[in-house]
């Protein structure tokens, strides 16, 4: 994989070819990753670039976190947000809640009561609701029990028929329909009447649910691993750390297209 740095210039020539629309994954991308979730605070120089990049580019962030959390987060009125891994997208203009997943509100609700009455006692699992998604926080559990804590919600997951899915130090139990972070980058582009040939999607992300937004990238577009960690990743480049992301996006800040 190589340096969304170092290869700065290269990816920048085809980007005076096809400007870029900019896809952003919250945690890890734009914020390190941090021990707990409320502390994972936007910097405002973070902020600052977002917003100069939005007056150029279409900027859209597509987060596991529930839609209202990264909305408030971000705080960029132009922005276009997409929650719950993209079950739940928000712009001035457009508005998604994936109908198919509406119908598993009821078992998400039944879900979210049950892991309470599991893991509530069990010391650092934190339990976080999002409109579509319900993530068990392991981060802070003994190393040792942590493989228990993903049974007992595996186990949850067969019995209300949800699916799981797994991030960093976290897993997740979401409505079993065929969507993710990419087919909403996808039905973004439709809905904005974006024509994937006019344009570069770019998607920075640092986690599992962001290969899937990486594997629908067109061709000539650009996906961005960020973080040091080794794993299998369909990302044709990699940026170390939100800092790095923050470096980056100054270059094309600093770029005329
Ligand atoms: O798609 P993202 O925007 O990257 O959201 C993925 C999950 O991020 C959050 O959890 C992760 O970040 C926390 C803060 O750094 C960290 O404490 C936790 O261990 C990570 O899993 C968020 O809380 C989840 O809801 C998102 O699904």
């Amino acid at each position: 994989m190589r340096d969304a740095l170092a290869n700065f210039d290269a990816i920048a020539a085809g980007l005076d070819r096809r400007p870029p629309v900019l896809f952003l994954d919250y945690d890890g991308t734009l914020t390190p990753i941090v021990d707990h979730p409320e502390a994972a605070i936007l910097a405002p120089a973070m902020r600052d670039r977002l917003e100069r990049l939005a007056v150029r580019f279409r900027v859209a962030v597509i987060s596991g976190r529930d839609l209202v959390d990264v909305r408030e987060r971000v705080r960029i009125e132009k922005l276009i947000y997409a929650g719950s891994h993209g079950f739940d997208i928000q712009s001035p203009e457009i508005r998604l809640e994936q109908p198919r997943a509406r119908g598993y509100l009821p078992a998400l609700d039944a879900a979210e009561r049950q892991l309470h009455e599991d893991l509530d006692k069990e010391p650092g699992v934190l339990i976080e609701r999002k409109h579509f998604s319900i993530a068990v926080h392991y981060r802070r559990v003994p190393e040792g029990e942590q493989a228990a804590i993903r049974e007992s919600v595996n186990a949850l997951a067969d019995h209300k028929h949800l699916r799981v899915t797994h991030g960093k130090k976290v897993i997740e139990l979401q409505p079993p329909v065929a969507w993710d972070k990419g087919h909403a980058l996808l039905w973004l582009m439709e809905a904005l009447a974006i024509d994937p040939d006019a344009v570069t999607p770019v998607y920075l992300g640092d986690d599992i649910t962001d290969e899937d937004a990486f594997k629908v990238l067109p061709a000539h577009g650009v996906g961005i691993l960020v973080g040091t960690h080794e794993g299998p990743s369909v990302a044709r480049y990699r940026l170390a750390d939100p800092g790095a992301v923050a470096h980056w996006f100054d270059r094309l800040l600093a770029n005329t297209y």
